[in-house]
């Protein structure tokens, strides 16, 4: 049987045949309502210290493409905002749609943006990735919208690696990449808790989620499209609407860290 993914077959409305989750009290994305949301002063600002020299490898997984970090000391880290202790960057992907006008996992207020960064962080109290992913405090992720205008110099260092991991399953030395730079100058964010957006859909996230977004072209969108979610001998399928639909709030807060 073929695994999960984002087609008709496999595709999110599938996911719950084989991860139970998928019907869970605090699954994400969510839309994301400015207006219900509220203000939190007691929300610190966000704390992130990246290590360019942590960056490891770029690959493509057959769902997205992913910059992997070395995590066995706490060179990058997410400490603040609305956790406590801190969390080790492991990974940042991307979410994206077959066209500018849909892509992204959040919304806010119905608005789909191009494409969404995650940057996922794991909580240091537990012992690994893989032990905190099941807690539920285990898990931080700052997710940055992606909205089409200017050319973006800093992601177009990542874009010109894509020949080398255009099909499933291929990776590539990735170093010295500051993921700073992928940030928007305001730090202003909602949060909520949450959970993966992919299979298996552990609900262990703390949701950071940027309000201001940053810049990609329409021809670098095309260059995330030309991507592939098939293996190197399997017919070609490009990899676009890698996003999961905002599901239900089932009474949860959404905080905001600005008014
Ligand atoms: N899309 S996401 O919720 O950030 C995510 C999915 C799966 C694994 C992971 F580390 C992060
Ligand atoms: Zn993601």
């Amino acid at each position: 049987s073929h695994g999960w993914g984002y087609g008709a077959n496999n595709g999110p409305d599938k996911w719950c045949d084989n991860f139970p989750n998928a019907n869970g009290p605090r699954q994400s994305p969510i839309d994301i309502v400015p207006g219900d949301a509220s203000f939190d002063g007691g929300l610190k600002p966000l704390k992130l210290k990246y290590d360019p020299s942590t960056c490891l490898e770029i690959l493509n997984n057959g769902h997205s493409f992913q910059v992997t970090f070395v995590d066995d000391t706490n060179s990058s880290t997410l400490t603040d905002g609305p956790i406590s202790g801190i969390y080790r960057l492991k990974q940042f992907h991307f979410h994206w749609g077959a066209s500018d006008d849909k892509g992204s996992e959040h919304t806010v207020a119905g608005k789909k943006y191009p494409a969404e960064l995650h940057l996922v962080h794991w909580n240091t109290k537990y012992p690994s990735f893989g032990e905190a992913a099941s807690q539920p405090d285990g898990l931080a992720v700052v997710g940055v919208f992606l909205k089409i205008g200017d050319e973006n110099a800093k992601l177009q260092k990542v874009i010109d690696a894509f020949d080398s991991i255009r099909a499933k399953g291929k990776q590539t030395s990735f170093a010295n990449f500051d993921p700073a730079t992928l940030l928007p100058g305001c730090l202003d964010y909602w949060t909520y808790d949450g959970s993966l957006t992919t299979p298996p859909l552990l609900e262990s996230v703390t949701w950071i989620v940027c309000k201001e977004p940053i810049s990609v072209s329409s021809a670098q969108m095309a260059k995330f499209r030309s991507l592939l979610f098939s293996a190197d001998g399997e017919p070609e399928c490009c990899m676009v609407d890698n996003y999961r639909p905002p599901q239900a709030l089932k009474g949860r807060a959404v905080r905001a860290s600005f008014k």
